[in-house]
């Protein structure tokens, strides 16, 4: 079977890790557990959710790329991706806007990405709240530099990716369907 990469990106709160998993449960997509250095929130387990790294211990992966997102660092590895790809032939993996595009270049011909937004940008601090994050972690993330960057498609990824705009989580599981459909048809 050919493998195959759906890249999912979009702002902090947009829905990425919910869609990820939700692809997991309902088609048996696996998930690409990347590596960071940020604190365990506390329903977080490691190997699960990341692996969860020091500076050190984070530069001795393969990474394929890497990122500093609101002061900590992430990146993807070849071995995470090969550890997914044991499993099934098309895969899910997370990253921010910036991973995305360098994904793209990395591996043009296998790799989709699906683009998450919301219609009201408040709704994502919102989610972040109810997601029980710490309020200082919530104000640094808001203010930094990519969670501006991540409301935007990036023009490079303009003629690239799907966008789905998960407001609704009933229509966002509609739209899921149609898109695997359109890999396994
Ligand atoms: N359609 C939706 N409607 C309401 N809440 C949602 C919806 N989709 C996801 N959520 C909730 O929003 C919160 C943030 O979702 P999630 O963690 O998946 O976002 P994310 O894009 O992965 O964020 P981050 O980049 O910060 O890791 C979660 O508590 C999740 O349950
Ligand atoms: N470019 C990469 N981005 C990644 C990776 N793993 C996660 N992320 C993105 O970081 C932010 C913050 O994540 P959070 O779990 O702390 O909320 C978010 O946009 C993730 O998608 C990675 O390996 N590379």
């Amino acid at each position: 079977m050919v493998k195959q990469l759906l890249v999912i990106t979009g702002a902090t709160g947009s829905g990425k890790t919910t869609v990820s998993h939700y692809l997991k449960t309902a088609f048996q997509i696996p998930q690409v557990v990347t590596h960071t250095t940020r604190p365990r929130r506390h329903n977080e387990v490691d190997g699960v959710d990341y692996y969860f790294e020091t500076p050190t211990t984070l530069a001795q992966k393969h990474l394929i790329e890497s990122v500093t997102y609101s002061g900590y660092q992430y990146g993807s590895s070849y071995e995470a991706l090969d550890l997914a790809w044991q499993k099934a032939p098309l895969i899910s993996l997370v990253v921010d806007t910036q991973g995305a595009q360098t994904y793209l270049e990395v591996f043009p011909k296998i790799v989709s990405v699906l683009f998450l937004t919301v219609s009201e940008s408040q709704s994502l601090i919102t989610r972040l709240e109810k997601r029980k994050d710490r309020p200082e972690a919530i104000q640094k993330r808001i203010t930094s530099a990519e969670f501006k960057r991540d409301l935007i498609l990036p023009p490079t990824l303009n003629q690239q990716a799907t966008v789905l705009r998960n407001d609704d989580w009933e229509s966002t599981k509609q739209a899921l369907a149609a898109l695997i459909a359109t890999f396994r048809n």
